[in-house]
């Protein structure tokens, strides 16, 4: 699946908070999106969720206008993992995966065994399996994040978005978690806040500041130290990983 993102400006109350933002993602590619805070990260994500309508320029997957298919159709291309959720009501943790499954589904149409084998598959690639029967809403920040993924992956849409998803993790699930997006083969779109995990990660990085696009391409052609300090105000170290061997950035203040 590929996302195509032209010449976009999202608004928010009349004011421009993302413009003229230009951003493909080509089919299996992971594409990190970052950006200092308020750069239009969530802004720019909105409008690829179907929660913001752009004021001006496209959204299309493999060429369709993503705001104009219905919403079934989109979401049977792209599943999100949005930044704090949508979870009210107390549901358990399965109930939340298998809402997953309801762009598959028939009006009246019930889960399957088909279905309950790919949600049992998505809980237990997060690890949360054990958790099926429990509350969402007694779970941990952490935990509730694993279910959100768990619930896109259920979707199986060859494109996810993602809004900080390691947000909350612990170091340990964070690299699980990108270990196993990246493994799945699907498009992705994630804004990430740490530039070592889009060094490492990701294929291409697209830089956003004042809701502009400020540099886009491998992570290394456009994370150099210069552009690092430029943009993100840190001193940044970039070579290979000592234990990973993969591209590794360390960064500090400028003091
Ligand atoms: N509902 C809103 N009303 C007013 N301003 C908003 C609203 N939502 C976002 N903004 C502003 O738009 C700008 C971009 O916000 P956005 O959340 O898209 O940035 P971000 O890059 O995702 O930031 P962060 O890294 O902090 O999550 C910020 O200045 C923010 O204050």
């Amino acid at each position: 699946m590929r996302l195509t993102i032209e010449g976009l400006t999202a608004e928010i109350e009349s004011t421009p908070i993302v413009s003229g933002v230009d951003l493909v993602a080509e089919p299996g590619e992971f594409v990190g999106l970052i950006g200092p805070n308020g750069s239009g990260k969530s802004t720019l994500l909105r409008t690829v969720y179907r929660s913001l309508r752009p004021a001006a320029g496209i959204v299309s997957l493999n060429g369709d206008d993503l705001w104009r298919m219905p919403a079934r159709r989109a979401a049977l291309r792209r599943a999100v993992v949005t930044q704090h959720g949508d979870v009210t009501a107390e549901f358990t943790v399965r109930e939340v995966v298998a809402m997953g499954r309801a762009p598959h589904k028939g009006l009246l149409e019930r889960e399957d065994t088909a279905d309950r084998a790919v949600i049992a598959d998505a809980l237990k690639r997060v690890d949360m399996l054990p958790a099926a029967d429990r509350l969402f809403s007694t779970l941990s920040g952490g935990e509730r994040q694993r279910v959100l993924v768990a619930r896109a992956l259920a979707q199986e849409a060859p494109l996810l978005v993602l809004d900080e998803p390691t947000n909350h993790l612990d170091v340990r699930a964070k690299l699980g978690l990108l270990d196993l997006i990246r493994s799945l083969g699907l498009t992705l779109l994630a804004a990430l806040h740490d530039l070592d995990h889009a060094a490492a990660y990701c294929d291409r990085v697209v830089v956003l500041k004042d809701g502009r696009v400020k540099a886009a391409g491998p992570p290394l052609e456009v994370l150099t130290p210069a552009f690092v300090a430029d943009v993100f105000g840190v001193r940044a170290h970039i070579g290979e990983h000592p234990i990973t061997g993969r591209p590794h950035i360390a960064v500090a203040s400028l003091e």
